[in-house]
């Protein structure tokens, strides 16, 4: 096992929630709403997608107001973003791919990242650099439930958080998987019920997903 200064494990951020809600957030004043309706539904760990301009500063709010969330930034594509979220507040953060500066520069600091990888070959270069714990993304498109089954032929000890494609049918299937802790999505935080307002609806969508399983 590689040494990192991670102030947590990703292994204990994939076991504290079988699923990863991926949050896409247009206003600010959702950010908390949001991500109490989550926790309310039984599911704190929180990836705050980098797709929209108040996404940094939602990260800051909810780390702030949420302290019972684990959240984290996801979307990051390079070494400027990753300081950006850690700067914000990010308590991990999530890559939807996998390039050597970026692994090496998150390895050195005291933020875990999950990189995002969809072959083989992009695990193996994650694990020379000591990572163990990866996004399998985009799931769906990428294989699905039968390449992560593959996988865990070649790669004992890795483990996967597998998103994108992923649905409310889907989701058990991919949970049942051996090499896999947790699932990403976006259906447990749909943006018309953010958009209006109905953060009832959220946290019965996370209850019925955590109870389905
Ligand atoms: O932007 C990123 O880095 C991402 O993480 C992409 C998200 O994982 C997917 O957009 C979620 O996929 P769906 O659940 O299919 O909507």
């Amino acid at each position: 096992m590689a040494q990192n200064n991670w102030s947590i494990q990703p292994q204990d951020i994939f076991k504290r929630s079988p699923i990863v809600p991926v949050m896409v957030i247009n206003k600010i004043e959702d950010a908390v709403p949001l991500a109490r309706a989550l926790v309310a539904g039984g599911i704190s760990v929180l990836e705050v997608t980098l797709r929209t301009p108040c996404a940094l500063e939602a990260i800051t709010k909810i780390a702030k107001e949420v302290p019972e969330a684990l959240v984290g930034a996801g979307t990051i594509l390079n070494e400027a973003q990753l300081k950006q979220a850690i700067d914000a507040g990010a308590q991990f953060v999530i890559t939807p791919g996998a390039t050597t500066d970026l692994l090496k520069a998150a390895m050195a600091g005291t933020v875990p990242l999950i990189p995002g990888v969809a072959s083989i070959s992009e695990v193996m270069a994650g694990m020379e650099l000591g990572y163990t714990n990866f996004k399998f993304f985009p799931a769906e498109a990428s294989g699905g439930v039968n390449a992560l089954k593959a996988f865990s032929g070649p790669l004992a000890n890795i483990r996967f958080c597998p998103t994108g494609g992923i649905t409310p049918s889907s989701y058990k299937d991919y949970l049942a998987l051996s090499n896999v802790d947790c699932i990403g999505g976006s259906w447990i935080a749909p943006t018309d019920a953010m958009e209006q307002g109905d953060w009832a609806r959220i946290t019965q969508l996370c209850k019925d997903a955590i109870s389905g399983i």
